[in-house]
């Protein structure tokens, strides 16, 4: 089965130690727990995707190392194509060819967000998608609420994009585009957030997951409905153990 969401980015393993404090430089600390976790913002975006129910495959790199291992094996648990996952005995220096066709929409996360990014990467994304912080780095215009996110919007609209989304936290985004240059706020939904770790990457996936699935829904309604699955994933603690699957979503996301 063809892949209808293809992310190429990275993989991470957590290493994660629960401590009452940071240790000081040199100094040795007693932890209460540990607890090792599947990270890294693509294959984040991708098992969100994935546990929505869309055919995904990650192009990624990780170690020929135990880590690597594990890693794959987390992947094809999703149930996410590793055709095209490739383990390394070099260093950690990933490269990636991205081949595109014409009906795999091109979303871009610029994350983490260089200053110096190659513009091309502003003309070539259908869908240009960041974060407050990522969207000062680029554009040095600190974010700090929506009409900030709308100057960012539109000095990225100057720089070639198509299509702008500032993620805003519990704001939820701000969207504008070429063809509707007015810039428009799509609120997120008031939840008690316990731990918003993960929410960028639950929503780029579920994004992800509407433009390949519902390719006819506006962009304002995916980008509603991916707000209301980021904001679950904000819910819960970690980052994909907190992401949900569809069938413990409300059944009108779908
Ligand atoms: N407190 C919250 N309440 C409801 N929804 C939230 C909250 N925080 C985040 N979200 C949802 O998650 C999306 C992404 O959040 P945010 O802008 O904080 O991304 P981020 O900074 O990349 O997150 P992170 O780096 O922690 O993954 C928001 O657009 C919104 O839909
Ligand atoms: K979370």
């Amino acid at each position: 089965m063809a892949a209808q969401v293809v992310v190429v980015g990275s993989c991470m393993t957590d290493l994660v130690s629960l401590t009452t404090r940071l240790p000081k430089a040199g100094e040795t600390v007693l932890g209460h727990k540990f607890f090792i976790g599947f990270g890294g913002k693509g294959a984040n975006q991708c098992v969100q995707s994935a546990r929505l129910g869309a055919n995904t495959s990650l192009i990624c790199k990780v170690g020929k190392d135990s880590f690597g291992n594990d890693y794959v094996e987390n992947l094809k648990k999703n149930g996410i194509s590793t055709a095209f996952v490739d383990q390394t005995t070099d260093a950690a220096t990933g490269t990636a060819s991205i081949i595109v066709n014409s009906e795999v929409k091109t979303l871009f996360n610029p994350a983490p967000a260089l200053a110096d990014l190659d513009p091309q990467f502003y003309i070539y994304s259908d869908i240009f998608c960041c974060n407050e912080t990522e969207a000062e780095i680029l554009t040095g215009i600190p974010v700090g609420n929506l009409e900030d996110a709308e100057k960012v919007g539109r000095m990225l609209l100057e720089r070639g994009c198509k299509l702008v989304i500032v993620t805003l936290g519990a704001e939820g985004c701000m969207m504008i585009s070429v063809e509707e240059p007015i810039p428009k706020h799509v609120p997120a939904g008031k939840v008690r957030a316990v731990d918003t770790t993960g929410a960028g990457d639950s929503f780029v996936g579920a994004l992800a997951f509407y433009l390949a699935y519902y390719p006819k829904l506006s962009m304002e309604e995916m980008i509603r409905k991916s707000n209301c699955i980021a904001s679950v994933s904000v819910q819960a603690s970690g980052t994909q153990s907190s992401y949900p699957y569809r069938k413990d979503l409300p059944q009108d996301l779908f």
